[in-house]
């Protein structure tokens, strides 16, 4: 409440009427943010910049354009028919418009949907990479968060495994950026076309093709049973279901050209990655897994996902091919990988191997007016040094030297200057180097001052 009182009436000061009575006495609000999101302090905004900042360094290293879409869509972008939990938790309402609308919960349907926006305005190929806030309404009972902020990078118009192969570099990349090695993390790569080949040699439709990979990938979170009882229902005929889940224990490349035979183009893929990898010197991060999918219905070929080799932790990162995507709404097919990198588990990831980064506030200069009428003083120096480039905490009230002190040892600056009268008036400054304690009276000009200081009036 403001001290002069707040309310109905006139204006009451708070000494005589006691604490001042708000009209309507409203309820305290709930200061915690939504229930599934999160704040972020400095302290951990500094962590989250961090973690950005390597994102955005190995997109740059990559060639990558950034680009970003809307946090809000149609819901019609997300609308799949292929059993997705992406789907269930759909995080939707109606607008004041009438309008269906989605906050993202994944950042891709909305990169397919500017591709066809600027269709032939683009020279190919795209390579874009986008940090976003996604999105999904989990019934709070599971207690997980119900946003997080995903990296994606993405080609577009390359329908060779080159494509592929690069992504996966780019997220080794990362990962040596920020102290893992392969010894922490490697990468399951599979290819979808697998399952492809085994629905052809069944002769089953296509169409079953995504909702067979959506209830794949729930191999390892529900039982066995379950999954052949879903595969089942979605029409996959028993000498199907038993086939598919002899080759998804399948554990090498060789193994499985034996049963799918030479000339698929799932082998080709496969081999022509793990060639690619060895190219570009990763090979000891990637592993081939027969059993991994991954969960969103879209993609078509090659897939992979960063694991955590203490199997400790979910997935740390996922991608693929999905040559399909573009004609579900409607545009011209093009092909396409990209990947996801969320921003929860490799930060678990770190906090176990004990490598997260210490990160401190810094600021190169707190600047102090000695008394009230200097402080004009001290907003001059402040801005002389700051048209220089060097950050500055200017203290914007009378303080005790001791505050000050204490204030710049807790946002780690490294000079502590002084506009003191004595100083001053022989336009002087007195500078303090706070690690080594080190003094000294300066010249404001040769603060790199441009300008002469005028006398306060
Ligand atoms: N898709 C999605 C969105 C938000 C979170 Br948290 N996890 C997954």
């Amino acid at each position: 409440p403001s001290e002069n009182g707040s309310g109905g009436g006139g204006e009451r000061s708070a000494s005589l009427a006691g604490p001042p009575v708000l009209e309507n006495s409203v309820q305290k609000i709930d200061v915690n943010p939504p229930k599934g999101t999160r704040d972020f302090p400095p302290e951990e905004m500094r962590l989250r910049s961090w973690l950005f900042h390597n994102f955005r360094e190995v997109s740059r290293l990559f060639g990558f354009e950034e680009v970003d879409y809307p946090v809000l869509e149609s819901e019609a972008l997300f609308i799949r028919k292929a059993g997705e939990e992406i789907r269930d938790q759909l995080y939707c309402f109606e607008d004041r418009g009438n309008r269906r609308v989605a906050l993202r919960p994944e950042l891709t349907p909305s990169l397919a949907r500017l591709v066809i926006q600027k269709g032939k305005s683009l020279s190919l190929p795209l390579k874009w990479f986008a940090i976003g806030q996604c999105w999904r309404y989990e019934r709070m009972t599971r207690g997980r968060r119900r946003e997080h902020y995903q990296w994606n990078m993405d080609i577009i118009g390359v329908p060779e495994v080159t494509a592929e192969a690069e992504l996966i570099s780019s997220i080794v990349t990362f990962f040596k950026q920020i102290g893992i090695s392969a010894s922490d993390v490697g990468f399951k790569v599979n290819s979808r076309k697998v399952l492809q080949e085994i629905l052809r040699s069944y002769s089953l439709s296509e169409n079953l093709f995504a909702k067979v990979c959506v209830i794949i990938d729930k191999i390892e979170k529900i039982p066995i049973d379950e999954i052949k009882k879903e595969l089942n229902s979605v029409g996959m005929p028993q000498e199907g279901v038993n086939k598919l889940l002899e080759v998804l224990s399948i554990k090498s490349l060789s193994e499985l050209e034996e049963i799918l035979g030479g000339a698929g183009e799932a082998i080709a893929d496969l081999k022509q990655l793990f060639s690619l990898a060895e190219k570009f010197g990763y090979s000891e991060w990637i592993q081939f897994d027969a059993s991994v999918v991954r969960g969103l219905a879209y993609y078509t070929g090659i897939v992979f996902e960063g694991f955590d080799r203490a199997g400790k932790l979910r997935a740390i990162c996922g991608g693929g091919r999905y040559d399909r995507l573009l004609s579900t709404f409607g545009g011209d097919d093009l092909p396409a990988c990209g990947f996801g990198f969320g921003d929860a588990v490799i930060i678990e990831l770190l906090k176990e191997k004990g490598i997260l980064p210490e990160l401190i506030p810094q600021v190169e200069n707190i600047v102090c007016a000695l008394d009230h009428d200097l402080q004009g003083a001290a907003a001059t120096v402040a801005t002389m040094l700051r048209e220089k480039g060097q950050s500055v905490d200017l203290v914007l009230e009378s303080k005790p030297l001791k505050w000050v002190f204490k204030r710049a040892a807790r946002i780690n600056a490294q000079r502590l200057i002084l506009v003191g009268n004595t100083e001053y008036i022989k336009g002087m400054v007195s500078v303090k180097i706070l690690s080594s304690g080190e003094q000294s009276e300066i010249k404001i000009d040769e603060l790199e001052y441009d300008h002469a200081v005028k006398e306060e009036s």
